[in-house]
């Protein structure tokens, strides 16, 4: 089934050069040759955009979309060799025909490749999709009973300062009540803890007045995001206005994605699913925009029917390290609203609230989705860190002249240095600390004196609390300005300072885990330091490495126990997500990126508690390309949902 455009070609040679020209990894050409194996009458081109599909799922996209004006960068990168973009000639037309005549295509999951109106995708990623798709639409068509009569009395308690204007947290507890899924966006400090626990106290009220009492699961993607998230709840739920009955049937601890479905050694598959749901009624995951497809797939499939689902994010952040973009698909329209005429008036009628201007237009109708979908809009936080916030707007803005103003009107929290490459102006505001936050010297000074064996639990957490009050983070890997060049030089400096030893092991040494290790409880993002143990009958230490758990108990590691884990003066942005510093410094390379983003860097500001730094080693127009180029992935999740 060869058509005349590619018959001069050998789609064998072709995926070879296409690996060597850095187009395609193995994988992805294992794959294309293991479906000619499954037809051998396959089409080169079919092959090819096999191939393809596989290898851009590396970069979190979950199919190839036709129809998309970023295809051919998709396919090609930004400036594609001649030679290589000549090995898959024609056009998306010529491509979705020669697709749709191929014995190992379908629409309907029955062969290896999916083609679903003009998107191509691998079966498993397409049934991920429509499982997800499927079981949010399931969800949103399961009303929760409540009515708003019933949730105005309580609102009211909850938010007893709502007053005349709309307090979106408390819209986003009505919203988030109606049905079996509620989706809460918002960016840093904007309340959605907050909102939840007291989205919590609601439900759980309403449910023990009816003699019932809520099974309630908390969790977050990773243990990082959910030590965080257990640190900042215990608080708002001991202030919650309601009796002590209620208050003491909601859980404080909140546990990672992984663990809530019950890992397996050695297996893709988690304890809980279809058959073996969740014994919970109620589910609330945070940091709902690092869950990839997958993953949300396997929640969902997990949860039962009966079950409600809360997901809580910041949707400007950064997608998923993994294929797909959840939370960015779910609340594509959250800004505007769109909400039907009768989910306005269940707000007015349960809080009292007027949302008419977040009205559907004829133009732009809104979805089951969008009436279960609220955006919280006031930063609480930014009034003790206010340029952090006008600079994380600027830029989600993409208002260079915004961003700009916003160092210049915070320079108590805003800080802009341009460094030289050859020199060691970094590693001397790292280690020495900058705008007023201690650096890596004062942690060197305080890891040298350890307390008696008995104090080491509460001493460790001090000092794992210290390595969060500055992190230099990139948005590269590798190169000179990626994570793993700039981890050598600080630890080059750091020896030439005689701070630390020329060994791999050290106290004072920051680690992170680079992948799960189920045996020791320890995630991937997991972050370690490397402390002198407790003393031996001789007086003399052995190196641990310190982690906080989730519950915030601590873990003593042997350094030659951890295999996987890689130093952590820089870390990735992607690796800092869930995570939150008091200083956070952000490198952005000489030349722009094509991995510089908006989100990423919206994300690596929103990390910052107190001080965020720009460190630039280029022209100012590297932040510009980074911000003018919003990420995309392609999905068809927000097109399923709009059904
Ligand atoms: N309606 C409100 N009025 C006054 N302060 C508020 C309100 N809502 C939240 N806050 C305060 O703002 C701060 C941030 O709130 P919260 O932690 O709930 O936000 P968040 O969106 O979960 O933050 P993060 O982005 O860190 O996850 C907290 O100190 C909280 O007490």
């Amino acid at each position: 089934m060869q058509s005349d455009l590619f018959s001069a070609l050998n789609w064998e040679d072709a995926l070879k050069q296409l690996r060597d020209g850095g187009l395609l990894r193995d994988l992805d050409v294992a794959i294309s040759r293991f479906l000619h194996q499954q037809c051998s009458e396959a089409s080169y081109e079919v092959l090819l955009l096999a191939a393809f599909t596989s290898n851009h799922q590396s970069s979190g996209h979950l199919c190839l979309d036709f129809e998309n004006d970023a295809l051919s960068t998709q396919l090609w990168g930004t400036s594609p060799p001649a030679e290589l973009t000549q090995l898959l000639p024609g056009t998306p037309d010529q491509w979705l025909t020669a697709l749709q005549q191929s014995p190992l295509v379908s629409n309907d999951g029955s062969t290896p490749l999916v083609l679903d109106q003009h998107r191509l995708y691998l079966r498993r990623s397409w049934s991920q999709e429509r499982s997800v798709a499927d079981a949010i639409a399931a969800r949103l068509a399961t009303p929760s009973g409540l009515s708003a009569q019933q949730l105005h009395g309580p609102l009211q308690a909850l938010f007893p300062d709502s007053g005349n204007g709309t307090n979106w947290q408390q819209v986003a507890c009505a919203l988030a009540s109606r049905v079996g899924i509620g989706i809460i966006t918002g960016g840093p400090g904007t309340g959605k803890t907050t909102t939840v626990v007291k989205l919590l106290g609601l439900l759980q009220s309403l449910a023990m007045e009816n003699h019932q009492r809520l099974r309630i699961r908390l969790a977050a993607p990773t243990g990082k995001a959910a030590a965080r998230l257990t640190e900042s709840i215990g608080d708002q739920v001991a202030a919650l206005p309601v009796s002590d009955a209620v208050r003491d049937s909601i859980p404080t601890d909140v546990t990672t994605l992984h663990r809530l479905l019950g890992t397996r050694p050695d297996s893709r598959h988690f304890r809980h699913h279809a058959h073996n749901p969740l014994h919970a009624d109620l589910v609330v995951v945070d940091e709902a925009s690092m869950i990839d497809m997958d993953m949300m797939a396997s929640l969902l499939a997990a949860l039962p029917a009966h079950a409600q689902l809360i997901l809580l994010g910041d949707k400007d952040q950064l997608a998923s390290v993994e294929a797909g973009a959840v939370m960015g698909d779910l609340c594509r329209h959250a800004f505007e609203g769109r909400y039907h005429a009768d989910t306005v008036d269940f707000v007015a009628q349960s809080c009292g609230a007027d949302i008419r201007d977040f009205c559907e237009e004829p133009d732009q109708p809104g979805t089951a989705l969008a009436q279960s979908t609220a955006m919280l809009r006031t930063n609480w936080r930014s009034k003790d860190s206010p340029g952090i916030g006008a600079l994380a707007t600027a830029i989600n803005q993409a208002d260079l002249g915004k961003s700009r103003a916003a160092f210049r009107d915070y320079p108590e929290s805003l800080n802009r240095h341009r460094l030289q490459n050859d020199n060691t102006q970094l590693e001397n505001l790292l280690v020495e600390g900058s705008a007023g936050h201690a650096g890596l010297r004062s942690l060197f000074a305080a890891v040298d004196s350890p307390p008696g064996n008995e104090e080491r639990d509460p001493w460790a957490a001090g000092l794992l609390k210290q390595l969060t009050h500055q992190q230099l983070l990139s948005g590269l890997r590798s190169g000179p300005f990626g994570v793993e060049q700039l981890n050598q030089r600080l630890t080059h400096y750091l020896q030439q300072q005689d701070l630390a030893p020329e060994r791999e092991w050290y106290a004072g040494r920051p680690v992170m885990m680079t992948r799960n290790d189920y045996q020791l409880g320890l995630m991937n993002g997991d972050v370690g330091l490397t402390l002198p143990g407790e003393t031996d009958d001789n007086g003399n230490h052995r190196l641990r490495v310190a982690f906080q758990l989730p519950d915030g108990r601590i873990k003593w590691v042997l350094p030659s126990r951890l295999d996987g884990v890689e130093t952590v003066y820089a870390m990735t942005v992607h690796k800092s997500q869930g995570s939150e510093f008091r200083h956070t410094l952000l490198v952005l390379p000489d030349a722009p990126h094509p991995l510089l983003t908006r989100e990423l860097v919206y994300t690596a500001i929103t990390r910052a508690r107190d001080t965020f730094t720009l460190l630039e080693f280029g022209k100012p127009s590297v932040l510009e390309s980074a911000i003018r180029k919003p990420t995309w992935r392609a999905s068809g999740l927000a097109d399923r949902l709009q059904d």
